[in-house]
């Protein structure tokens, strides 16, 4: 039977474009496999040195471990055939000891270099020879014990992986070098130096993770490596993933801008953008955490998709919420800032998220009538509630609807009208006792107080003269007494306010064509006629009825207390509307001017 040929330069080609993110990972793979080899002499030799150091000269990287080294029969087997591990158990299951499991690591090398030659001596069988091991990007390779008395020969057991860089190749440089060892491999718990030419050393790993750190010590963390200025810092533990860490919340997020987790493996960094590690409705943490138990895809780049990185999710997901509902009972300043910043990114993840709709309606504070209040609390208070769809039309009903004993909220920021259909769906989260709808004008004018008999035989003229002044179609005028009663006179649209400004800035215009054109009903034939409700009790409505002013008085009067509601609730005027607004000024203008007209 023929095996299958492999062409490495194909091979290559495939990791650096395909798996990796770039030839940097080298870095990665050379310092993994020295920890992995000082784990397995550490096995053998509790005692053994753990040093890893990095030289870089003549254009070259040499990696020196102090591991348990290879015999012949191993480089040939495990260096020369793609995708062998001697990190897999008998299953063929990778060992929770060690960071490599997959036997392709060692590949990414021939991204920065044609030719790595690996030299070794193990310290299984410390009388056997250094081993050399060379493998080309041509695909061939070659292994051989070196004499014993061969100058290259290594003096204790170990493995040195030298990489032949093409000239400028600008990986190999002593700088880039430092970079990336300390990037992937600042928590390491070896020794690992750089030498570089002119004997420069510098000490790399064995920082303290930040959740080694105290509280201050985390937040210059923060601020060194994330760049951010941490709002809070909470400590994650999540025994099953062998996760340790920390979230750290931030203002300045948003609920799309992507995950930014850090996650390291066995304290070897393995991605700054790691996904998965947090629900997407806590946005605003970033994990930086240290998971041992977790499986990483072959590029080493993400976290596997499995169940225990599902559970990790859930139990960070978990400790958030604490924080957040710890912070909202303990610190409610703390919570109004963090609320400040991200009201409306909780609030679009409420929407669809049940967990965050929990905490939002139980925590997060809508403008009411009574002031800041939770929608858990309006729910639990058994009062009559309404909420309103736009800012203005809160504004325009707010004094009126709190003088009849409705606590009116304003639902007109981004998402919280979506946040307060989502609760009213929940059943469970609502409550017996809740009594929360959208505003209906028809129930407010029902509120107050109908004019007496004597009142109404008063304003029947002034009624009739409001019918003529203003189109029924547009607005109907109705009196009735209302507090407060410094208010003349109040607008009551449907509660669709933009349906109605639909409805009469085009409605001449779009009446009858749906039906007669589309052959389909008028979707604007359902809206009902807003109300334009004089306040009987207001001293100048009063005198409005009581006068007996001339009627084009009245109706200039009318139409300016018409035209002043649709501009205090930011209507959209129509031309007729414009016109009268005209007309109105300029008859308060000449009122004023002394003199006849001209
Ligand atoms: N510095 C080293 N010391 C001892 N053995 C090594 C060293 N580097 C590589 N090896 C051996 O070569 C094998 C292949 O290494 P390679 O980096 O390609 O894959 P791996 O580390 O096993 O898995 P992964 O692809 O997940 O990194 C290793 O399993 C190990 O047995």
């Amino acid at each position: 039977m023929a095996a299958f040929q492999v062409d490495l330069r194909g091979m290559v080609d495939l990791l650096s474009r395909n798996l990796y993110s770039g030839p940097r990972v080298y870095v990665r793979e050379l310092l993994q496999n020295t920890v992995d080899a000082i784990a397995a002499r550490r096995a053998l030799d509790p005692g053994c040195p753990a040093e890893v150091t990095l030289t870089v000269a003549d254009g070259g990287l040499t990696c020196h471990d102090t591991g348990v080294g290879l015999t012949l029969e191993e480089a040939g087997e495990l260096l020369s055939t793609i995708g062998t591990s001697s990190k897999r158990d008998e299953l063929g299951l990778a060992r929770g000891d060690y960071l490599g499991q997959f036997g392709i690591g060692m590949l990414s090398c021939f991204m920065v270099s044609s030719e790595i030659l690996v030299r070794s001596r193990s310290a299984r069988a410390p009388d056997s020879p250094t081993v050399t091991w060379t493998g080309s990007t041509d695909g061939t390779y070659e292994v051989r014990a070196l004499d014993p008395g061969d100058p290259t020969s290594l003096d204790h057991p170990g493995t040195s992986v030298t990489l032949t860089g093409l000239p400028g190749e600008p990986w190999l440089e002593s700088a880039t070098v430092r970079a990336l060892v300390d990037e992937f491999g600042s928590l390491l718990p070896v020794e690992v130096q750089v030498r570089s030419g002119g004997g420069t050393l510098t000490r790399h790993a064995r920082q303290a993770a930040p959740w080694e750190l105290t509280r201050q010590e985390q937040e210059d963390w923060c601020r060194e490596h994330l760049g951010v200025d941490p709002f809070d810092v909470i400590d994650l533990k999540v025994p099953a993933a062998g996760l340790r860490g920390i979230a750290v919340v931030v203002t300045a997020a948003h609920p799309t801008a992507g995950a930014h987790h850090t996650a390291y493996v066995r304290r070897m960094l393995v991605s700054r953008h790691a996904e998965g590690l947090a629900p997407e409705w806590a946005y605003f943490v970033r994990v930086v955490a240290d998971a041992s138990h977790l499986r990483l895809t072959a590029s080493r780049e993400q976290l596997v998709d499995d169940d225990l990185r599902c559970h990790t999710q859930e139990a960070v997901g978990q400790a958030v919420r604490a924080w957040l509902e710890r912070l909202a009972r303990t610190d409610p300043g703390g919570f109004a800032e963090f609320m400040a910043a991200h009201a409306v990114g909780l609030r679009s993840v409420a929407v669809s998220d049940g967990a965050m709709l929990e905490l939002v309606v139980s925590y997060a504070p809508m403008e009411t009538t009574l002031g800041p209040r939770t929608l858990s609390q309006l729910a639990s208070s058994g009062q009559r509630v309404r909420f309103t769809r736009t800012v203005d039309q809160y504004r325009a009903l707010a004094d009126v609807a709190a003088a009849q004993g409705i606590v009116l909220v304003n639902a007109g920021y981004a998402y919280e009208e979506e946040v307060v259909s989502a609760f009213l769906a929940r059943a469970d989260l609502l409550g017996a006792r809740a009594d929360i709808a959208l505003v209906d004008p028809g129930e407010l004018l029902e509120a107050f107080t109908p004019c007496s008999p004597a009142e109404e035989a008063q304003a029947l003229d002034v009624l009739v003269l409001a019918s003529q002044a203003i189109d029924p179609q547009d607005c109907e005028v109705v009196m009735r007494r209302f507090e407060p009663t410094s208010l003349p006179a109040l607008y009551l649209p449907d509660p669709d306010l933009a349906g109605l400004v639909a409805v009469r800035v085009s409605h001449p215009a779009a009446s009858g064509v749906w039906s007669q054109v589309l052959g389909v009903a008028d979707p604007l034939a359902g809206t009902r006629v807003p109300r334009l409700v004089l306040n009987r009790a207001n001293p100048l409505i009063v005198r409005l009825v009581t006068a007996g002013a001339d009627d084009a008085v009245v109706v200039q009067m009318l139409r300016g207390l018409y035209i002043q509601c649709l501009l205090q609730g930011r209507q959209t005027l129509g031309p007729r509307e414009r016109s009268w607004a005209a007309e109105t000024l300029g008859a308060l203008l000449d009122a004023a001017l002394p003199g006849p007209q001209p």
